[in-house]
């Protein structure tokens, strides 16, 4: 039997977009003559409708949807997702095809509920072993736990979180009825070598189950924040059948394989993946986000305050490499088929070209940047960001914004009848350079319908080190999901791996915010504290859900006790008193194992204690 699984590129609610993907999918694996297609979890309507869900008619327009896919069904068995409201009750299912013919639909028993997920607001549980009769349309359809056969093998569904969850898992309920083939069609985050886990989950059911598997999971950025890497894997008895590449810029990637399943393979022992390079994982998911988030926006390109520093630095990178990876793998014309960014008479000269001039010329389409510099702006972030942006082709503008800061200054001093000074009026001074930066680069996103990317990392979300619409202006914050000590190697590994040498001024600075004069020299770290253990104190509060005296017991021994204390003690008051800043970020990836965004993965009071009593206690 020749087994296909698709990973699709399916946006929420884009009806045209996501049948013609379903539709390409059924057509390749009809070409590669195979018996049973897998689609991804909800791929009619996309996984992330979010409360749309809860709506009567977004199933009804999906069961619409699913009348028309049947038809392009012949001579194959097509298993596509999509949301079942029955009684004004939803459920996440899974439909098969064969021939035309809808044989039934199988519904989600495990809910995802923790860090992105919020299925349980959507959707309800099925109860296991059980199956009902539902009228749709003046038909009658099975829904429930379903076992199907085709060409004498017995198949039947663990949809995405089923397979999480350990003993309970609906497979151990399979493996009892004779079932041979679990087919798993998935919308599975992407969080950096998360890979592994998902891989070992396959592999791991296919030995114990005695069974072959079929996982199938959501591809590219789905709906702004989530990226899915539309992993495919096909396994039987803890034998790998296949497995695909990672984080395809294509819509559709239809995977075949040939498996007996009457006649499997021997039981083995899983095989061990060789351990995953997360900085390749980090560019490889990031840019394939960028594109699709510049591409579903109908936006033209991007714009960026580019300071010189790590940060901006990174965003700027990372279009550049958005442009060779999705050039590499879909072509040129494709990619500008995609992002509409050539005219055809450019297309014919860009056609001409290859390497690195040709992603040049396509980042001096895309990427606008603009050093926005002051009285406190060294030489050496002038320097940094100038030859970054010419070694990558990005248009680069040089202005200063001291003119702005003098006026805005000037007409406070007046009214309030004093000077404002650095001595008493430090942060109110710092402030108003980062928003004098904000309305030019405004302007020219609006010239030019472009995305303006917010620089924001996750470690100064986390204290707020960040003025509110000043650097934290922007369409999207592409980096604010990783935090700065990864960015900073990151940054040195792209410079030898991946051949960047515009980025070796960057990677001989000091992150600074350049706000005070220079002669205080300030450093983010001086003002704050150093970055690891800014990480290591957000991570074991947020991500372990320790206790401000076990983070404090947990790091005893890492530095100076009367540094770690102060630090501990600062870290609790400025997440509290940061939290409406979280609150207004730019949307942001997810692509850590955590995140600190309140609408994704970590919800947190706007107002509240502040740990006070906690943070007294440690002395
Ligand atoms: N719970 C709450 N809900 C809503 N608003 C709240 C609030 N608590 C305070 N606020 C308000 O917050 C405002 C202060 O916030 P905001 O004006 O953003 O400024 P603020 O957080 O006071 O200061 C910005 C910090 O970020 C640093 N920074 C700025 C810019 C760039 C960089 C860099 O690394 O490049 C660093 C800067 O050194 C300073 O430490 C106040 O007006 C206050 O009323
Ligand atoms: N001189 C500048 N010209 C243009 N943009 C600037 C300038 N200074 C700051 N910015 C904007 O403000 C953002 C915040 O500054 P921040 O110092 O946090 O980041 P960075 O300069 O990119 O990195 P680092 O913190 O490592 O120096 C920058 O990323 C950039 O978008
Ligand atoms: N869609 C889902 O059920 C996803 C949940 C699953 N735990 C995952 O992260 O992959």
């Amino acid at each position: 039997m020749i087994l296909a699984g698709a990973a699709i590129n399916q946006t929420p609610l884009d009806w045209e977009n996501n049948l013609s993907n379903i539709k390409t999918a059924i057509e390749q694996a009809r070409a590669a003559k195979a018996d049973i297609l897998c689609l991804p979890e909800m791929s009619i309507c996309g996984y992330g409708c979010e409360d749309m869900f809860l709506s009567d008619w977004l199933s009804v327009t999906c069961f619409k949807k699913l009348l028309e896919i049947k038809e392009w069904c012949h001579d194959i068995v097509v298993c596509v997702g999509l949301p079942v409201r029955l009684n004004s009750i939803t459920y996440n299912t899974a439909c098969v095809i064969r021939n035309g013919e809808i044989l039934g639909f199988t519904a989600k028993q495990f809910l995802a509920n923790d860090g992105v997920h919020y299925e349980p607001r959507w959707f309800s549980s099925w109860v296991p072993d059980t199956v009902q009769q539902f009228e749709m349309m003046g038909q009658t359809y099975a829904i429930g736990d379903i076992v199907y056969e085709y060409q004498g093998v017995r198949f039947a569904f663990e949809i995405c979180e089923d397979a999480w969850r350990n003993n309970d898992r609906p497979g151990y309920r399979h493996m009892a009825k004779g079932v041979q083939l679990i087919i798993n069609p998935s919308a599975s985050h992407f969080a950096m070598s998360k890979t592994d886990v998902r891989y070992k989950l396959v592999m791991e059911a296919s030995r114990e189950f005695g069974c072959t598997y079929l996982y199938v999971n959501q591809l590219g950025n789905e709906a702004g924040k989530m990226i899915y890497d539309g992993e495919i894997i096909i396994a039987q008895n803890g034998n790998l059948v296949h497995r695909n590449e990672l984080l395809s810029f294509k819509s559709v990637d239809c995977e075949c394989a040939e498996v007996n399943i009457l006649n499997p393979l021997p039981l083995v022992e899983v095989p061990v993946l060789p351990p995953v390079d997360e900085n390749r994982e980090f560019i490889a998911a990031v840019t394939l986000a960028m594109f699709d988030y510049l591409r579903k926006s109908r936006s033209r390109g991007f714009v960026l305050s580019l300071s010189g520093g790590a940060d901006s630095s990174l965003c700027a990178v990372i279009v550049a490499e958005m442009v060779t990876r999705a050039v590499e793998e879909i072509g040129l014309e494709e990619f500008v088929r995609k992002t509409n960014c050539l005219t055809p008479e450019e297309l014919a000269q860009f056609s001409l070209l290859s390497g690195k001039e040709l992603r040049n010329a396509l980042v001096s389409k895309l990427l606008i940047t603009a050093y926005q510099g002051t009285i406190n702006s060294s030489d050496n972030t002038y320097q940094s960001a100038a030859e970054l942006a010419k070694s990558i082709g990005a248009v680069f503008y040089n202005w200063t914004i001291d003119e702005e800061v003098a006026g805005y200054r000037g007409k406070i001093e007046h009214v309030i009848a004093r000077p404002l000074t650095w001595e008493s009026d430090d942060v109110t001074l710092q402030n108003i350079q980062a928003r004098v930066r904000a309305p030019g680069i405004w302007m020219l996103a609006n010239l030019t319908n472009s995305l303006l990317l917010a620089t924001s990392n996750r470690s100064e979300a986390s204290v707020g080190y960040a003025t509110m619409d000043g650097d934290t202006a922007g369409s999207i914050s592409p980096i604010a999901g990783v935090d700065k000590a990864f960015i900073r190697q990151w940054l040195v590994w792209a410079q030898m791996e991946l051949g960047y040498e515009g980025l070796q001024y960057v990677n001989n600075l000091q992150p600074s915010a350049e706000l005070r004069p220079l002669e205080q020299t300030q450093t983010d770290e001086e003002d704050l504290m150093p970055y690891p253990l800014l990480n290591q104190i957000e991570r074991l509060a947020f991500y372990d859900r320790l206790s401000p005296q076990q983070v404090f017991e947990q790091l005893k021994g890492t530095c100076p006790d009367a540094q770690l204390l102060q630090s501990v003690k600062r870290f609790y008051a400025l997440w509290s008193r940061n939290q409406w800043k979280r609150e207004r970020y730019a949307p942001a990836f997810h692509l850590d194992d955590y995140n600190v965004d309140p609408r994704s993965w970590l919800r947190f009071p706007i107002l509240s204690g502040g740990f006070r009593e906690e943070v007294e206690k440690l002395g």
